[in-house]
């Protein structure tokens, strides 16, 4: 047995046996909030945008929700003129669409790469959380001061603790919908969240998360002190599925919908369907979303009552680029999206 030498104290000891990690101080949920915190006119708005939300999602309200906006956030000066130009649009077509502005500032990897805004906020490879919770909380309360609803994915199962009250609609994505630990998050979570379907285009795991976390749970969590507490949850009543298709199989066509809907019925779960026009439904190719949105509003339009939203992947420069030196500003450096133009011309053709 490795008896500790009489000398070490208990916090070298956890030093010597952790080689492999070191930590640095963030502030509590609850120090970041106060520091930048959301004025009164902004929590009355969120929770307008939440009900209206899930007034779209429980049918009480006929429009479209569109979740639409950069794959990822990664210069918020691009991100604040998109949203600009979103306002304007989401105003001229409020009576059919409630339009939802994506910010995501996580972004899961299928194996390494720039993990979004939040953790590595000048991209330089060496991570600084203290800044991107910073910069990321500055980001949402400007763009929330422009009067849109925000969507992001909860990843860290911290981040909705300090960014959260901002966000009016959340995803749970492709690779953590299967995750025990997202689903008790999601079950204590006060807006509206979609599961994606998994990677492999099964809806199985998040019919299965759907029903976990509309029930309560315990778990282990941290306080908005930045104490460990234990967290009791009551379940979310307003989950649904996003349809995202998956390696090599795309599910926004009518046969694909209908099963799905089949199977959330037979759990007894919502069969409110959000259709994800890009990621492996679009094959990964920006341009594709056109099509794939005007197919998925025509099912609506002939009567799918079951589909309720989209989600489009779009920013003011079509593509996608590889991060580096010299940047085109406004073009994604994650999944290739929409442009602009095609962007407005889709909403206005839907
Ligand atoms: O939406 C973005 C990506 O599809 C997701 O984060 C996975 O990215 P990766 O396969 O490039 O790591
Ligand atoms: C990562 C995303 O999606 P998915 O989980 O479907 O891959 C996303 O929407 O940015």
């Amino acid at each position: 047995m490795n008896m500790p030498l009489k000398s070490e104290t208990l916090g070298e000891q956890i030093a010597s046996a952790c080689q492999h990690r070191q930590e640095a101080t963030l502030p509590t949920a609850g120090e970041l909030r106060q520091q930048f915190p959301a004025g009164e006119h902004l929590v009355r708005a969120i929770a307008s945008y939440r009900e209206q939300i899930r007034a779209v999602l429980h049918g009480q309200d006929d429009r479209t929700l569109i979740v639409m906006g950069p794959c990822s956030i990664h210069d918020e000066q691009a991100a604040l003129d998109y949203a600009t130009r979103l306002k304007t649009l989401a105003d001229e077509v409020s009576d059919r669409f409630l339009i939802v502005m994506r910010a995501y500032l996580e972004k899961p990897r299928t194996t390494v790469g720039w993990k979004g805004l939040l953790y590595d906020p000048d991209r330089t490879g060496q991570g600084d959380l203290k800044q991107g919770l910073e910069r990321s909380r500055k980001l949402l309360l400007a763009l929330s001061e422009l009067g849109l609803p925000l969507a992001t994915e909860a990843l860290s199962p911290f981040m909705m603790d300090y960014l959260g009250d901002l966000v009016s609609w959340t995803a749970i994505g492709a690779r953590t919908t299967e995750s025990q630990i997202h689903r008790e998050m999601v079950s204590g979570l006060p807006m509206p969240t979609g599961f994606k379907n998994g990677t492999d285009g099964g809806i199985t795991v998040a019919s299965h998360a759907m029903k976990s976390a509309s029930h309560p749970h315990h778990h282990m969590g941290i306080s908005h002190n930045g104490a460990p507490v234990m967290i009791s949850t009551s379940g979310n009543p307003d989950t649904h599925l996003v349809l995202r298709g998956g390696r090599g199989v795309t599910n926004y066509d009518e046969l694909s919908i209908a099963k799905a809907v089949a199977e959330l019925e037979k759990a007894g779960l919502s069969t409110a369907v959000m259709v994800d026009c890009s990621h492996d439904n679009a094959c990964k190719q920006a341009e594709r979303q056109l099509d794939i949105a005007r197919e998925v509003m025509a099912q609506k339009r002939s009567g799918n009552r079951h589909i309720r939203g989209l989600m489009l992947e779009s920013f003011l420069e079509f593509g996608r680029q590889d991060d580096g030196e010299e940047l085109i500003y406004g073009c994604s450096i994650t999944d290739p999206c929409l442009g602009w133009e095609q962007t407005e011309a889709l909403i206005r053709s839907l």
